[in-house]
Formats: structure tokens, sequence, C-alpha cells
């Protein structure tokens, strides 16, 4: 028994170093039987039997035939490695392949797994494309980045047996073309002799009188037609199907919905940030360049969506970018050229048209189209958009005491770096290191920095440290929800909606591993502003919430204007925001009535009142949450309530202060 074992060992042995070397199952299951031979393995499994050693019990079986000494149990032993291998199956080398003799096929053990694969074949596929039966969870792509984590996995899992199968299927191509070409070529010698309309007889004549080209006709049946018959032989798609039922999906796959949302999410960065599409388009995110680089095929996927969606601007620069990218030689897309022009006469009309119903009384002129009409891709490049004139309207119009529509196009030119305060303003703005509220700041300063001076606006650096950021993080992600806005019509009914596209969750402290971290927090904060945050009813629970890129939120005032809500604590007197995560572009907080931004920094986090000291809603504080474009945003709120600190605020001297 012993001497069996180890020669099963090495056999074993042997297995491992093919599969390292990046054999199939079936290839190793076959070189096994070749290399090793049938009959060499078959005497490994007669060693077991005949040896001295073995039991009475297995003697017994062995006389009564139960146990033969047949091709079956020499399959047997081959399954079990087939098995052991399963596993660790991986990139089997093409030239492998090459090899006709080491794929030849098992028709017993092909016509098995065959069945095997086949059963499960449309429930394999209707699970990549959603339609299977068994119901997997439904994420909103477009408002859960953590959701996209999920595809981003799966597809590394689909990529690798789809590579692997198309470098086989190129192999059977060479393979096949190898014999095919050969052939054609000494065909085309003797028709090229004898003439097109030669007879059969007389061809065969012709190539049988030569020796080369009888040395081919030879070559072909000896040497390529064999290799042609395995290569046809050996179902590669079975391979495929196999490798990818092993594969998980976890939640349904994005669809057509998804994917459209996937463009508007681009137009809305683009429209925020005032990027320019061709830029965009080769991966400029503003100041990072991303390097991703889109092809006209995808350029113009996306132009055609803007025509649909009526944004004339997108529309026309896309489908012209998809045009100039279709010229450059390194972009192989395939695109309808002449659908492409047809769409781009049919956007540029559709424009005109537009541009000539339009109803200028109306307040906001429409972004998505130019100042004049355009005839063609020349008029496109230099014609101004309606949304470049958004720039310097803001900056005439910006008048503190004012707020409504105008503050759309500060918001819009803040979100696109735009710094909308005068020199008086910002002369008065300054970075301190805060030493003065707290004995305890004697020891550790805060920094601070001012970003406005009246109403007061703050932002405070490295307040809320890594591992905790991290901790609220975690414990946020699975309860994230899409984030609602106040229905005031329905006191009790918030809505989901395009104002707010971030997802959000409350968090309390006692769901952290460490609860205390995050009291500590809001002790400094409480030290930081004067006001009280932990005493019962002096702020609301803690609001996380997180943005994918794209996500934004409308500007608003935090302050909740409404009797019915506000009856027991309060008003919303101050916002404490932290911001849980750097964002690399876009994602700014910008506060259009003052004309500033803040920038998304881990760690930090502002400050500002919300109330005037007489209580009435500051509308000066009127902000935002800018598209992300590059990076995921989190923040966290803290809403500190006017009952329990209207002692720590004193009134002003004016009636309406
Ligand atoms: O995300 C931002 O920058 C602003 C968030 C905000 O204003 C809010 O949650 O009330
Ligand atoms: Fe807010």
């Amino acid at each position: 028994l012993e001497n069996s074992v180890m020669q099963l060992e090495t056999l074993s042995e042997s297995v491992k170093g093919m599969q390292n070397e990046g054999f199939s199952n079936s290839e190793i299951i076959n070189t096994v039987k070749l290399e090793l031979s049938i009959s060499r393995a078959k005497s490994l499994i007669g060693k077991l039997y005949n040896d001295e050693e073995l039991t009475e019990e297995e003697i017994a079986k062995l006389k009564s035939g139960e146990v033969d000494d047949n091709d079956e149990e020499l399959e047997s032993l081959l399954k079990q490695f087939s098995i052991y291998t399963m596993e660790s199956y991986n990139n089997a080398s093409a030239s492998s392949l090459i090899h006709g003799n080491v794929i030849k096929a098992d028709a017993e053990m092909e016509e098995e797994s065959n069945y095997e694969y086949k059963e499960d074949i449309s429930n394999i596929a209707a699970r990549f494309i959603g339609n299977n039966e068994d119901k997997l969870p439904k994420p909103d792509y477009a408002y859960f980045p953590y959701d996209l984590f999920k595809l981003v996995k799966v597809e590394e899992h689909i990529y690798k047996p789809l590579r692997k199968y198309v470098k086989k299927v190129e192999m059977k191509l060479k393979i096949l073309n190898s014999y095919l070409s050969d052939y054609d070529g000494s065909s085309d010698l003797v028709t090229h002799a004898l003439g097109p309309s030669s007879r059969l007889e007389q061809r065969a004549q012709a190539i049988v009188s030569n020796p080369l080209t009888t040395y081919r006709l030879i070559r072909r049946f000896a040497i390529k037609l064999p290799d042609v018959w395995a290569m046809i032989a050996e179902d590669l798609e079975e391979e495929l199907w196999r490798q990818l039922s092993k594969i998980q999906m976890k939640q349904e796959p994005p669809k057509e919905k998804d994917w459209k949302d996937s463009i508007e999410a681009l137009f809305r960065i683009q429209y925020y940030n005032g990027y320019k599409t061709k830029e965009f388009a080769n991966g400029d995110l503003g100041e990072m360049k991303s390097n991703v680089k889109l092809t006209a095929e995808q350029c113009m996927e996306i132009g055609l969506r803007a025509v649909a969606l009526k944004q004339y601007d997108h529309a026309l620069e896309w489908l012209i970018l998809a045009q100039n990218k279709h010229l450059d030689a390194e972009d192989d897309s395939e695109i309808d050229l002449k659908f492409l022009q047809q769409s781009l006469d049919y956007a540029i009309k559709e424009h005109n048209k537009a541009w000539e119903g339009y109803d200028i009384s109306r307040s906001l002129p429409d972004p998505h189209l130019y100042t004049k009409k355009v005839s063609n891709s020349h008029d496109v490049d230099f014609a101004k958009k309606n949304s470049d004139t958004f720039k310097e309207y803001s900056k005439k119009v910006r008048n503190k005491e004012q707020y409504g529509y105008h503050t759309q196009y500060n918001f819009i030119n803040l979100c696109a770096g735009e710094d909308l305060q005068t020199a008086k303003e910002k002369s008065r703005l300054y970075c301190w290191q805060e030493r003065s509220k707290h004995p305890y700041f004697y020891i550790s300063p805060m920094k601070m920095e001012l970003l406005n001076e009246d109403p007061y606006l703050v932002q405070v650096y490295n307040v809320i440290g890594n591992s905790l950021i991290e901790e609220v993080r975690n414990v946020s992600i699975s309860k994230l929800e899409r984030s609602e806005v106040i229905n005031y019509d329905l006191p009790d009914a918030n809505d989901v909606s395009q104002v707010r596209t971030s997802s959000q969750t409350w968090v309390d402290p006692h769901e952290l591993i460490q609860p205390q971290k995050i009291i500590n927090v809001m002790q400094l904060v409480e030290k930081i502003t004067g006001l009280h945050t932990l005493k019962p009813q002096s702020s609301e629970d803690l609001q996380v919430a997180c943005y994918g890129t794209s996500h934004h939120y409308d500007e608003h005032l935090d302050a909740i204007q409404d009797p019915r809500r506000t009856v027991e604590s309060g008003e919303r007197m101050a916002t404490f925001m932290f911001y849980l995560s750097t964002v690399e572009e876009g994602g700014k907080t910008a506060f259009p009535v003052l004309g500033t931004a803040a920038k998304p920094i881990q760690g930090s986090g502002v400050f500002w009142y919300n109330i005037k000291h007489n209580g009435e809603p500051d509308k000066r504080t009127w902000h935002g949450g800018c598209p992300v474009s590059h990076g995921i945003k989190w923040v966290m709120n803290s809403w500190i309530l006017e009952h329990q600190n209207f002692l720590n605020r004193p009134c002003g001297l004016h009636e309406g202060e």
C-alpha cells in the first residue's frame, strides 16, 4: 500500500506541475493518460490489489469482483485528479494546445460534463443580465457608490475566463487558417497553370505530378488536419460556461436605466464644473488628469443621449468630438459615420428651433443653448453658451441681502472654482491657531480658517481623527439610504429627489466600538463653538451622508423653518459639518450668497449659524454640496439646536440682527 501511495503522490506531483504551467483539466487528464500511459496507471491499481498487505476485507472484495481492474476504475482515479485540479484551473497557455495529441477529447467524459453545463447555461446567462429567477437584491447604482464596488469585483472574475476563451478561439482560428491557407496556396498555383475552368481530374493530375505539391498534400493530411480535428472537437465554450457558472452574482447587474443615469452624471459634472468636452473626454477632471480616454463610439453614444435630453450644447459638442476622434488613428472603435452626421444635423436643427422658441422673459436662460443659432461644427467651436454668461452675471449681481434665483449662477460658478468674494471681503480673512477658547487649547491649539466674516463661517482642521472616521464610515455603509428632503406640505413625509442625490444615515455613538471617541470629538466642538451638543435636546443625532461621483446637494438652508417641527427643541441654530473624506475634485460646500466655498478635507469641519441673533433664519447661509467630480465624499452633520443654546449666544443690539 505504501508503495502505491508513493506512486500516487508522484502522479499528483506531476499533475501539480502541469497545473502550475497553466494546463487545463482535460489537458492534464489526457497527458496523464498519454505520458504515464494507461497501462502504467493500470499497474498502479494492479499493485494495490496484489499487495500482500491488503486487508481480508479488500481481498474478499477483490475476489467477489466488486472492484475490478478495468478502465472505469482508472477513470475514477483520474477524475479524482480532475476534482483536485478544478479549484486552481487557470490560464492554459494557448501554445500547449498546438500539440494536438494532448487535447484529444475523451468522448465519454465530455458527454457527461456537457450535460451538466448545458442545463445551466440559460441560468448562468440570466444571472449576468439580471433576468434570472432567484430574486437578487436590486441596487440603485446611480446613488450608491458602494454597490459599484461589487460590480468591479465581479467583473474581475468575468474578464479572466473571457480573455482566456478569446485566446483559445484565436489559436483555433490560427490552426484552421494555417491549414486553409496552405490549401489555397497550392490550389492557386494549379489553377494558375491550368486556367480557372480546369476539371478536378486535371488538377489531381497536376498536383500528384509535382513532388512539392505532393509533399504539401501529404503534409496537410499528416500534420495539419489532425490538429484541425482536435481543435474542432475541443469545446471551448463548455469550459467558458463552467468558469462563468462559478461566479456569484450577489446583486442585480446594471440595466439600461443605470447606463442612462451614468451618462447624465457626466453631464451634471460637466455642467457644474464648466469642463470642456474635449478635455473631459480625455480624462481631465479639473486639475486632476485621470488619463481615462473615451472612444469615438462612446462620445457618439453620449452625444445621442444628450440629444434625447434636449441638452443641445452637450449634444453638439459630444457628437463633433466623436467625428474628430474617429479620424484619430489610435481610435479603432466602430461608428456609423453616416448616422453620426445625420444625428449632428438633427441636433443643430433642434438647437436652433429651441433657440428661436425660447421665452426670454424666463428668469434663467436655458444653460444648454448657445447665445446664437449655429449651423456647423465651426460655429459650435466659437459659439458662446448661455452658461458662459453666468460667470459675468454672477459677479455683477452678488448681493448679500438677496437670495433667490441668481444664487443658482453663483452656486454653479463656485462649484466651477470661481471665487466670488470681493477684494475687500477677502482682505478680512485669515487663518490662526486657536489657543484661547478653552484651557485645553493651550496644549493643543486648533487650526482655524475664517472663510467669511459676517455671517461667521469658519473651517476647523484636525477636529476628528482618521480611525474614528473609518469606523463611522464602516458602520454607515450598510445603512445608507437615499437622502430625502423635507416635504413642507406634508410634515411627516419626506421626499427622495434630484435636489439631493447623496445617500445618508443616522449614527448613534453607541453603535461604535469606542463611543467615547465621538463624545470626545463633540466635546471639542463644544469648546470651539461655545455651544452645547451633548446635553439632551441640544443637538440632533449625527447625520452621515455619502456622495459618489456626480452626487450633489442643491442649495438650501439648514434651518427647518417649520414651527410644527421645531416646537420642542427650537430651530437648527448652527451647523457643524465634518468632512469624513478628502475629495480630489469637486464636492465643495458652496455658499452662493457669501461667494465662497469650503473644500472637503478629511478631518476638518465647517461651522456656521443658521439663524440670526433674533432667531430668524439667516438666509445668507444658503449653501449646497457641489457635484463630486473625482472621489467619494463623506460628511457628518451635527445640527445644534436653539432651545438648549439660546443662553450661549447673546441677542444683537438691533432688531434685524
Ligand atoms: O455636502 C455638503 O457639502 C453640504 C451638505 C449639507 O449642506 C447638508 O447636509 O445639509
Ligand atoms: Fe446643509
